[in-house]
């Protein structure tokens, strides 16, 4: 006689023990976090055991939305990064490594994808790529020494090694201009502006621009730049973007300045995106004040490193996990979707090995210094 053995019974059987924990507790979770409706609950209905993580798939009961935080639960409950995704049939993806090594710039691999296409990072799944042709505008947050500047770093040196005659840069740089002083006789980089009143100055030229190619545009019929035969993008980069923030200690004439060079940047934001100007503002301390709301709304791609709590995770990325980032470098790269990435490491000095083919000549310095100081006549 052919004894009845239940599917689930039969099914545990073939499931080695780490999984079935994992599945265990999966069903737990689901229960005491109420995560199902009445007194249905998502039902295991296929495992994919894949090198890197298995997939666990449930059929949700009709009418059960993802919750924004589910992923965030299970991943601190399993103490393994998971991914969350999927409508009906839900997807929760449990990678078996929970950590994910330093590497470096030079190990990036090759892409033909397109030309304002940047590395963020490599996640479990493999190489992750930002095209600023798609999404103009990024936001990078994280507490001090944890990899935005790095971040930065990496993004310009990339841009410049695969565009080196149509990307320009612009840098308003609040540690004073130490981070990107070496970098200023590079060709690209059209000026550096080390505190607010000369971000004000250089943000008055850059606004003149934007307003010039506006007028070409709109007499041309053209609407996006990238249907358009224009080679060239112009990033516009922030570091410290939180020195714009205005504090009681702070004269009149400098919040005027702050407030000045934050609307500037919110309106480049606003408007310039499809006239092929990008950009990027990163800061320590996300706070309303510190990352403003027209700056955070038109940047489609947000990029945070670790943060001291969930509170400022949500200010950055709208939801929790950059308190949760481990190391230097390790990152949440948020855009419709979300994926935890390592950054990979530039270190200054191979940064301007690899850039020193491109700086100016003397008597090119010095036509670039002319047009500097010309920049008083703009105040
Ligand atoms: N992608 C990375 N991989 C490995 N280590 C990194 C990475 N990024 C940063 N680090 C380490 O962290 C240090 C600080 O990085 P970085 O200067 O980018 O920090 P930051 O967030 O800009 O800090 P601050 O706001 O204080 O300037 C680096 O010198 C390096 O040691």
């Amino acid at each position: 006689m052919i004894e009845y053995i239940p599917l689930t019974i039969a099914l545990a059987a073939f499931i080695p023990k780490a999984q079935e924990s994992d599945r265990k507790k999966l069903d737990t979770i689901f229960r005491n976090i109420g995560f199902g409706m009445k007194d249905q609950y998502p039902v295991l209905i296929n495992t994919d055991k894949q090198d890197h993580y298995t997939s666990y798939i449930y059929r949700k009961p009709l009418g059960l939305m993802n919750n924004e935080k589910l992923e965030h639960i299970i991943g601190h409950s399993l103490s393994k990064p998971v991914h969350v995704s999927g409508k009906r049939d839900m997807e929760v993806r449990v990678y078996h490594i929970g950590n994910m090594p330093r590497w470096d710039y030079e190990d990036i691999p090759e892409q033909d994808e397109g030309k304002w296409i940047v590395p963020i990072g490599k996640s479990l799944d493999g190489m992750e790529w930002h095209d600023f042709d798609k999404t103009p505008h990024m936001t990078i947050a994280g507490t001090t020494r944890f990899g935005k500047t790095v971040m930065l770093k990496n993004i310009m040196t990339y841009l410049i090694e695969r565009n080196p005659d149509d990307v320009e840069f612009y840098i308003l740089d609040f540690k004073g201009r130490l981070e990107f002083n070496p970098y200023r006789d590079l060709k690209q980089v059209r000026m550096i502006a080390g505190n607010a009143d000369d971000a004000k100055v250089m943000l008055k030229m850059v606004w003149e621009e934007i307003q010039e190619q506006m007028s070409y545009f709109l007499e041309n019929k053209l609407n996006n730049i990238t249907k358009t035969p224009i080679r060239k993008r112009t990033f516009i980069i922030t570091d410290e973007g939180g020195s714009l923030a205005p504090k009681k200690s702070h004269t009149d004439k400098q919040k005027k300045t702050f407030s000045y060079c934050t609307e500037m940047l919110e309106e480049i934001c606003r408007v310039a995106g499809a006239l092929g100007y990008r950009n990027i503002f990163a800061t320590q301390y996300p706070t309303a004040d510190s990352l403003p709301k027209h700056i955070k709304m038109n940047s489609d791609a947000k990029i945070s490193f670790r943060l001291p709590t969930g509170y400022a995770s949500e200010v950055a990325i709208d939801e929790y996990g950059a308190e949760e980032l481990e190391c230097p470098g390790r990152a949440i790269y948020k855009t419709h979707d979300r994926v935890t990435v390592q950054v990979p490491m530039l270190e200054d000095e191979d940064m301007e090995e690899r850039l020193k083919g491109w700086e100016l000549s003397v008597a090119e310095r010095e036509e670039v210094s002319e047009r500097r100081t010309n920049l008083d006549d703009l105040e």
